[in-house]
Order: C-alpha cells, then sequence, then structure tokens
C-alpha cells in the first residue's frame, strides 16, 4: 500500500493536457482557455459620459451661470462640432465627450428652456466622464491561459471582441465497470444481479469536471471481454470500476495484461492506504492512462473525488493537485485511525464556533444512501490519534464539487 499522496502525484504527473480546440464563445462557459484572452480593442474606446446631462467646460458650468445648447450626442451618435465657451452638448450615458468638453453636468442640476441651460449646481472638471480605456485597453492580456471561464469571463471576452475562444478539449473519459453481476439501470437484471450506479455517477462527475463522460457496455467477469472493451477505444484516460481487489473474480490487471493493444498494460502502483478506496489500480495501456477504482459505489466516488477530479483539471491545463478543503470542529468525539487515510461520510452544520462536522453512524464503503446525504468528507491521516469534540477536523466538502 502505498500513501495517498504519493499516489495521487504519480497519477497526476503522468497526465497530460488536451490539445486546443475553438469554439463559440457562449460555448465557452466553464472551459480552460488554452490561449489567453488579449483585448482586441480599448475600453470605453474614447472618453464617455457615465450619466445623462450636458458636455460642458467645467470653467464656465459654474451655479447660476446660462449656457448655449448647440447640439447632442446620444450613445452611439457622436456630436460632430466642438463645445465652446459659454456652450453646452445634451448627452446621454455611453455617449462620446465632444471636444472641448471636460466635465459631464447632469440633468438633475441644470433647467432647460430651449437652447439655453440654467445652471443650478456647478461641476468640477473630470466629473462624469470615463476615460478612454478605463476598463481595458488594447493589446492587454485580460484572461490568461490555464483559467477556467465563468460567466463574467464570458462578457469579459465578448467586450474585447472576442467571437471565439480557444481552449482546452474536453478530456474523454473511457468508463468501464466490470462484473458478472451488474447491470445497466433500466436494463434487465440477471439472477443474484445488482444495477451499477458507479458507471452514471461517474460520468457525472466526469461532466462536473468539465469533460466527457463514455459509458461503456458492462464487461463480464472474463479477462477476454474486459481486454476487448478496455482496448476499444483511445480515450485520454479509462475508468474501470470493480474487479480490482484480491478474489479470482477481480479481473482486471489479469485482463489488461492479456491485452493486445500495442505497449501493452504497465501497472505503475497497485493498493492505496486509504479508506474507502484501498484497491486502487494505476497503469497505462499503451498510451491510455488507466484509472482501476474499486467496485464498491462508495469507494469509487471517494476515489474519484480523491483522484479523478485532479487528473481532469491537470487534462485541462489546470494546476490543481488536490480537493479543497476547509476546517470544521468534529461534531463527536473520533477515534484513533488505523495505517489507512480514511474519509468519513459526515454532515456539515454551521453554528457558532464554525461548521460542525459530525460522521454518519454507518461508513460502509457500499452504503450509496449515505454519501449521498453527506455533506463532506472527514479526513483522518494514518495513525490519526483519537480526538474528542470540537477538535479541528479538515473537510471537503462535497457539493462545491458537484459531486
Ligand atoms: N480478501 C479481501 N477482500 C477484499 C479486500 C481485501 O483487501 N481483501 N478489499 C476490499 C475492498 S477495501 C474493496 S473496496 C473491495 C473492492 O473490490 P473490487 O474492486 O474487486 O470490486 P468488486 O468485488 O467487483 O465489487 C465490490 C462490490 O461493489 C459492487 N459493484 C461492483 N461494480 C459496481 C457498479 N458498477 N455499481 C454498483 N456496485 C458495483 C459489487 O457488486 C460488490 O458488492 O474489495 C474488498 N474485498
Ligand atoms: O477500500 Mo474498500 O473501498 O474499504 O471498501
Amino acid at each position: 500500500m502505498i500513501p495517498l499522496e504519493e499516489a495521487r502525484q504519480r497519477i497526476l504527473s503522468a497526465i497530460r493536457p488536451t490539445g486546443p480546440e475553438t469554439v463559440p464563445l457562449a460555448a465557452g462557459w466553464n472551459r480552460v482557455l488554452a490561449r489567453p484572452v488579449v483585448a482586441r480593442l480599448t475600453q470605453p474606446p474614447a472618453d464617455v459620459s457615465a450619466m445623462d446631462g450636458y458636455a460642458v467646460r467645467a470653467a464656465d458650468a459654474v451655479t447660476g451661470a446660462t449656457l448655449t445648447v448647440t447640439g447632442a450626442a446620444p450613445a452611439g451618435h457622436p456630436f460632430a462640432g466642438q463645445v465652446g465657451p459659454g456652450e453646452a452638448v445634451r448627452i446621454f450615458t455611453g455617449g462620446f465627450v465632444p471636444p472641448g468638453a471636460d466635465a459631464i453636468l447632469i440633468q438633475e442640476n441644470a433647467k432647460a428652456e430651449g437652447a439655453r441651460l440654467a445652471v443650478t449646481e456647478g461641476v468640477a472638471v473630470g466629473r462624469w466622464i470615463r476615460r478612454r480605456g478605463l476598463d481595458f485597453a488594447e493589446g492587454g492580456e485580460l484572461l490568461p491561459a490555464g483559467r477556467r471561464l465563468t460567466a463574467r469571463d464570458i462578457g469579459l471576452a465578448a467586450a474585447a471582441n472576442h467571437p471565439w475562444l480557444t481552449v482546452h478539449r474536453r478530456p474523454r473519459i473511457g468508463i468501464l465497470a466490470t462484473g458478472d453481476e451488474i447491470a445497466l439501470p433500466g436494463d434487465p437484471l440477471p439472477a443474484g444481479g445488482i444495477v451499477s450506479s458507479n458507471a452514471h455517477a461517474l460520468a457525472a462527475v466526469i461532466a462536473s469536471a468539465g469533460g466527457e463522460g463514455c459509458i461503456l457496455p458492462i464487461a463480464p467477469d472474463d479477462a477476454g471481454s474486459i481486454a476487448a472493451l478496455a482496448g476499444s477505444g483511445g480515450y485520454d484516460l479509462l475508468v474501470t470500476t470493480g474487479g480490482a481487489s484480491v478474489g479470482e473474480h477481480d479481473l482486471v490487471q489479469k485482463a489488461l495484461g492479456q491485452s493486445t493493444t500495442p505497449g501493452g498494460f504497465a501497472l505503475d502502483f497497485w493498493k492505496i492506504a486509504m479508506r474507502p478506496g484501498k484497491p486502487l489500480i494505476w497503469g497505462r495501456l499503451g498510451a491510455m492512462p488507466v484509472l482501476g477504482l474499486p467496485g464498491n459505489p462508495v469507494s469509487a466516488l471517494v476515489c474519484a473525488v480523491v483522484f479523478l477530479l485532479p487528473a481532469l483539471a491537470r487534462m485541462q491545463g489546470l494546476p490543481d493537485s488536490g480537493p479543497r478543503t476547509i476546517r470544521a470542529v468534529a461534531g463527536v468525539d473520533l477515534p484513533e485511525n488505523d495505517q489507512r487515510a480514511d474519509h468519513l461520510r459526515a454532515s456539515l452544520i454551521p453554528a457558532e464556533g464554525g461548521i460542525v462536522a459530525t460522521p454518519a453512524a454507518r461508513q460502509d464503503s457500499s452504503m450509496l444512501a449515505v454519501l449521498a446525504s453527506a455533506d463532506g468528507l472527514i479526513l483522518r491521516a494514518p495513525f490519526a490519534p483519537a480526538l474528542p469534540k470540537g477538535s479541528v477536523v479538515e473537510v471537503i466538502p462535497l457539493a462545491a464539487l458537484g459531486v
């Protein structure tokens, strides 16, 4: 059994980012930039008014003065002339400030009668003018490569005149569930059978992280079938579930070893000092990395949080090296831990002294309902001593991961 952190580093160091592809701007949300977004124009493109009012010379627009309105500058229709001494130009939010003007007199501070404008409250130089390039300037880098795009970023890229974005191709992940006893949801169940929850749960994890999961047909406990299905598609990563342990029906390693894929199967490691998820397999089938997850549904999903999500991030050019954790206080006494890094399914309840993390009473790795109702995973390091209720613990919150 190797330590969890070493396993994660070995997985991450073998992952290569996917190549770039060009997508329409609107399809860029939640994708990761492969090239920076550089401003294709200056914003605002000229000095513009921030308010509805009058473009004036501040020296003339003093309280009690009367000015002559000589034209208008609505947004999109710049005024062709200048603002001369004693003059004002009607202007609206976003309108270009005409040459000669050095301030905007808001309309609430003036009284217009035909072309005559009485100033009821004077204005200072520069007031209500947004200077050219206030937001950004042409040629400036607005969004760096390696950034997962938010809705705000899409707006910024649009403002910078980018109809297309260059992002990392979505990682394509093959998902191969194995086992004589399992059937896909909705298919007839064999005698003694159970429904495969792992494939669909993993596809959802992959989608939440920006990947494309491809659910393969279920492989029976037969090395030839597993090998044929495993070698059937060139994925960026193949994830298997089940058959990872030591029983004679746990065939994944043996099957991969028999594969006719050029280069064959090279195991990197098997078995990690963690719970749940001890019998995890990591290796390579030809050029394709293979992550062999345990069959127990909670083990498969916890391993997906701990290893698959960081791998998906790495494939998309993100620097993530592990799930984010928060600090919480234990809601009950925690017993000392054995040699396996534990991940206790727990509720997280905000309270005065911080978030209270309370492990579920049952922690069996088959109990999907317990995992689904948990808010987070309390981390217990190998050989962690017993902790009294109220002690600080580290927790992986699940909701933020979309898991
Ligand atoms: N003698 C030992 N037995 C086991 C050990 C061990 O060290 N010595 N390790 C245990 C641990 S820990 C785990 S985790 C499991 C993992 O076993 P496998 O990866 O070989 O998984 P299976 O035996 O194929 O299945 C385990 C369990 O999960 C169910 N399953 C399988 N696939 C799915 C699926 N797609 N959806 C839902 N449920 C699935 C399967 O029916 C079994 O009940 O091994 C322990 N044994
Ligand atoms: O590691 Mo297994 O996942 O304990 O049940």
